[in-house]
C-alpha cells in the first residue's frame, strides 16, 4: 500500500517512521510519502487559506492550492488511490473503515485545518469520480487533521498482512467481535497485594475463555451500552444472554 500525506506540518508525520509502522515501511509492506502543501502555493507568502466567503470565525484553505497539490500527488503514482479528507463533519472512522482500506492499493490524505478546505477540492475530485471520504475521528475538536491522519494510518496499516507479528491479535482486539476487551494480566502473581484472577492461572482453556468473554461483556454493557445494542442478534449465545 502507498501511503501520501499532503500538509502543512509534515513534521507532525514523523511518528508514523516510527516502531511498527516504521519497521512496516522498512519492510516494504506500505510507501510513505509526505508533502508539504506550501510547495504549490505560487505567492512570495506562501498562503494556504483566506477569510470564508459569507464571514465568520478562522480560515478556509484555497482551492487553486489544494488542487494543484492533489494533482501533483495523484500523478505521482499510476495506482488507483482513495483521497481521504480528516474533517469534525465527515462519516466516523471505525474499524470496519479501516478493515475496508485495507483493500485499497494507495491512500492520499488531506490535511485541512479546523475550518476545512474549500468544498469544491472535494467536489472537484468527486466528479472526476476520484472516491473521497470525508471522515472524523471523533466528535472533539482538533486544530488539523494531522492527528486524525496519524489516528487512521496506525489503524489501517496494522491490519496489513506481514505487520503484526501475531495475526490473531488484530481479530482478537477490542471491536473485532464487537465488544471491548476486557482486563489483562501478566506476572508477577501477586502486585502490591492484588492478586491475578484465579481462573487466568487455572490452565483450564474453556473457563478462560468464558471468563474473558463474561469480562468483555460487563465492560461493553458499563461502558459501551451502544456496541452491545448494536450487536446482530446470532452475536450472543445463551451463555452470554445468562452472564
Ligand atoms: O477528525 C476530526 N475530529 C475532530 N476535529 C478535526 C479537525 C480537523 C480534521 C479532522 C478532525
Amino acid at each position: 500500500m502507498r501511503i501520501d500525506v499532503i500538509t502543512i506540518f509534515p513534521g507532525y508525520l514523523a511518528p508514523l517512521r516510527e516502531a511498527l509502522l516504521g519497521r512496516a515501511i522498512g519492510a516494504g509492506l506500505v510507501d510513505l510519502a509526505v508533502h508539504d502543501l506550501r510547495s504549490w502555493t505560487r505567492d512570495v507568502h506562501q498562503a494556504v487559506d483566506d477569510s470564508p466567503y459569507g464571514g465568520g470565525p478562522g480560515m478556509v484553505m484555497r482551492p487553486q492550492v489544494w488542487g494543484e497539490a492533489l494533482d501533483a500527488v495523484l500523478a505521482l503514482d499510476e495506482r488507483p488511490a482513495r483521497i481521504v479528507v480528516p474533517t469534525p463533519a465527515g462519516r466516523p472512522f471505525t474499524q470496519a473503515t479501516a478493515q475496508a482500506w485495507t483493500g485499497e492499493e494507495r491512500l492520499v490524505f488531506a490535511c485541512g485545518r479546523y475550518e476545512g478546505i474549500d468544498q469544491r477540492v472535494v467536489d472537484d475530485a468527486r466528479r472526476r469520480d476520484l472516491p473521497v471520504d470525508e471522515v472524523s475521528i471523533g466528535d472533539y475538536v482538533l486544530v488539523g487533521g494531522e492527528v486524525a491522519v496519524l489516528v487512521m494510518v496506525e489503524a489501517v496499516v496494522r491490519l496489513l498482512p506481514g505487520v503484526l507479528g501475531n495475526p490473531a491479535s488484530a481479530q482478537q482486539d477490542s471491536f473485532s467481535d464487537g465488544l471491548l476487551e476486557g482486563p489483562a494480566y501478566t506476572r508477577p502473581e501477586v502486585w502490591r497485594g492484588l492478586a491475578v484472577p484465579e481462573v487466568l492461572r487455572s490452565g483450564n482453556h474453556a473457563k478462560i475463555a468464558r471468563w474473558r468473554r463474561d469480562r468483555a461483556l460487563e465492560r461493553t454493557a458499563q461502558r459501551r451500552p451502544d456496541l452491545l445494542a448494536a450487536l446482530p442478534e446470532d452475536a450472543l449465545d445463551d451463555a452470554d444472554r445468562a452472564f
